[in-house]
């Protein structure tokens, strides 16, 4: 039997690439998908992309509707609002893949500290597996509740994961410079991302300040098992889609690029969406996908890398398909290639 599945926040970017990739997937049926604002519209209505491939409506449900009807919830809510449900959906027996932000820190004072609020759930964080498969694979297999990670971290965290690990770069002494297609920012409008404002212009924001911030330098701190600094520059690119990041860092030791890219390729080498290439990839070789492309150089005293993947999919949704098929026990490639 398929397993029944209901979107949370079915009208933004991230769920409507989850609906394309969950159509395609042959153990899961779609049984609810929520909106507050849409009534009883088609979702087509609102995707138009979805005309003629799902009949399904928005409807505006509560937790206890939508554990109803589902085995498995995909909230693609934005951070603090996913928090307030997933309690009672968990609590239901509900499994839940978070796209938000709420799960992926460990600690409520950091995550107070560069989210403005207080953690509406504070017990479980700490306790909720970070859903990125090339690093946490055995604790997202039966996990009841996955953290996705937000886009920028998993394009910085495939990238240097791998050096950390081998001792190759120094953990407090790298540079990360991000950038980002507009619909990393989401469907609800806002002033940076209105046409005139990003059209022909490319920006920096969140200097030294961006929430990414402290989710890379936790995870990478998990992975080097000691304090990782970063200073993470994020851009917006006047691009629909894809995010490019390249990576500063300080080798610990004589190294050949050869030797670089054997390290990144030796720990990639059975991970079917990570790929270590020789040529400097774009985003156009990872849109609408779910691979992320990786290289490096050695440039002076620095080994440079250069990573890419398309935030929606790699960077959110793909991803969320790649722990739920672990989750579940399905092929992890399930529906993704
Ligand atoms: N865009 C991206 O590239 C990535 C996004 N993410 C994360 O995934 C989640 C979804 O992102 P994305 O799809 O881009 O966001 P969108 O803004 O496109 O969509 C989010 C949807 O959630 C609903 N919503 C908004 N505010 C609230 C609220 N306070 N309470 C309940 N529902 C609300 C809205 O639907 P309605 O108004 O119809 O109710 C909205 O369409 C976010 O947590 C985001 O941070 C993670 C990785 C990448
Ligand atoms: C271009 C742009 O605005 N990008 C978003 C990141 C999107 C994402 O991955 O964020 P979550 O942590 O919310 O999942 C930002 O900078 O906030």
């Amino acid at each position: 039997m398929a397993i029944r599945v209901a979107i949370l926040g079915a009208t933004g970017y991230t769920a409507v690439e989850l609906i394309k990739i969950l159509l395609r997937h042959p153990e899961v049926t779609i049984t609810a998908l929520t909106s507050r604002q849409e009534g009883n519209a088609p979702i087509a209505s609102v995707h138009p992309t979805l005309v003629g491939r799902i009949s399904a409506n928005l409807e505006n449900l509560t937790p206890a509707e939508v554990a109803a009807r589902a085995e498995c919830v995909f909230s693609c809510l934005p951070h603090c609002a996913s928090a307030e449900v997933i309690p009672e959906l968990l609590k239901a027996g509900c499994r839940v893949v978070d796209f938000s932000a709420d799960y992926r820190l460990n600690s409520p004072q950091v995550y107070e500290e560069w989210y403005g609020h207080r953690h509406p759930d504070p017990e479980r964080l700490g306790k909720v597996p970070y859903g990125l498969p090339e690093l946490f694979r055995e604790e997202i297999r039966g996990a009841s509740l996955v953290a996705n990670p937000g886009c920028y971290p998993t394009s910085v965290i495939l990238a240097l994961a791998p050096l950390l690990k081998a001792g190759l770069i120094e953990p407090r002494d790298i540079i990360v410079d991000s950038k980002s297609g507009v619909s990393g920012a989401g469907r609800t409008p806002k002033l940076t991302t209105h046409f005139p404002e990003c059209n022909e212009s490319l920006s920096a924001y969140n200097v030294g300040r961006h929430r990414h911030q402290p989710e890379i330098e936790q995870v990478l701190g998990q992975v080097a098992g000691s304090t990782v600094e970063v200073v993470f520059t994020p851009h917006l690119v006047p691009m629909d889609r894809g995010i490019l990041t390249t990576t500063y860092s300080r080798p610990t030791r004589q190294v050949s690029e050869d030797e670089v890219l054997d390290c990144l390729e030796s720990f990639y080498q059975n991970e079917p969406f990570v790929q270590v290439v020789d040529h400097l990839p774009a985003t156009k070789d990872t849109a609408g996908t779910n691979f992320c492309h990786i290289t490096a150089r050695i440039v002076r005293d620095r080994i440079v890398t250069v990573s890419c993947l398309d935030n929606l999919v790699k960077g959110a949704s793909g991803a969320a398909v790649q722990n739920f098929n672990l989750m579940y026990g399905f092929p992890e490639t399930t529906a993704l290639l």
